[in-house]
């Protein structure tokens, strides 16, 4: 049965095999980068045992409260064009950590979609935990049909590729179409001189791709100012290889829609 998500109209899903390979960062920066170009953006953390989402947003500490209509999210500054829910804003202490079994993971999750007063929401960007786990099972379950799809993150080693493979796998098993894949920390521009330099093997990522007959949408180099900054790298550094990749993503991102 098709599913969605009530005031949301368009939902991506950001996924990884393997963990810190930047998919919270990716997810933060492509919402961000979307709220600059005028959308109206919700951005969902799923990560029940490891939320990044306030950190990187500069939000910790900040708490949802309860309305007519259900859980109001966090907004990241007066204009409201930017939602945010996460497991950190219900957290008493920053350290408490989440040790669920799936079906209270699964019943939050749900609460998450479902509860949560998203209002005229554009793009829903969900960032998961790593892997395929409970958390991605019910939220595939609860958003089919109103997913655009999914952008799988990945770096350039090996073993990062060979998890994308399992992503894959995952996403057609499940029937959520696959956006493309994003190689990031692909070499390190040097902030001096803005040579790049390629610290592991690079092209995995397109390789991939190309193989899998999905969408490759691009590299994003290292850059210590996408780790430093919690507003978007399209106002704070907008020249730079990341901005310029950003800009990118959102017009792909945009010009997916299945739902207007
Ligand atoms: N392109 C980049 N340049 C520099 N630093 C980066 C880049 N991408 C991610 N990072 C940094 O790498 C670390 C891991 O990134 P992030 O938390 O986004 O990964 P993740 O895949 O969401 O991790 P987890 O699996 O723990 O959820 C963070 O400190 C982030 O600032
Ligand atoms: S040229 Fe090499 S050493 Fe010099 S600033 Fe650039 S990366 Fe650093």
């Amino acid at each position: 049965m098709d599913r969605s998500v009530p005031g949301v109209k368009n939902i991506i899903l950001v996924l990884s095999g393997k963990g810190g390979v930047g998919k919270s960062t990716v997810s933060t920066q492509l919402a961000l980068a979307l709220k600059e170009k005028g959308f109206k953006v919700g951005l969902l953390d799923i990560d029940l045992c490891g939320p990044s989402v306030p950190y990187l947003l500069g939000l910790e500490g900040s708490s949802v409260h309860q309305c007519p209509q259900g859980w109001v999210p966090v907004y990241t500054d007066q204009s409201q064009k930017l939602a945010v829910m996460s497991i950190g804003f219900l957290l008493n202490n920053r350290n408490d950590s989440v040790v669920w079994r799936g079906p209270k993971k699964t019943a939050m999750i749900k609460q998450f979609l479902n509860d949560v007063y998203w209002e005229d929401i554009d793009y829903l960007i969900i960032d998961t935990p790593p892997g395929t786990s409970d958390e991605h099972i019910t939220v595939m379950e609860n958003v089919r049909g109103a997913c655009n799809g999914a952008l799988i993150i990945t770096t350039p080693q090996a073993v990062a590729l060979e998890d994308v493979r399992k992503e894959l796998t995952f996403c057609r098993k499940t029937g959520i179409p696959i956006l493309g894949i994003i190689e990031n920390m692909s070499g390190f521009v040097c902030p001096t001189c803005s040579e790049c330099t390629n610290i592991f093997s690079t092209g995995g990522g397109k390789s991939l791709s190309e193989h899998a007959n999905v969408p490759f949408l691009g590299c994003i180099p290292i850059d210590p100012s996408i780790s430093a900054t919690k507003e978007s790298v399209l106002k704070t550094n907008p020249d730079s290889p990341v901005a310029i990749f950003f800009n990118s993503l959102t017009s792909s991102v945009t010009s997916q829609e299945v739902i207007s």
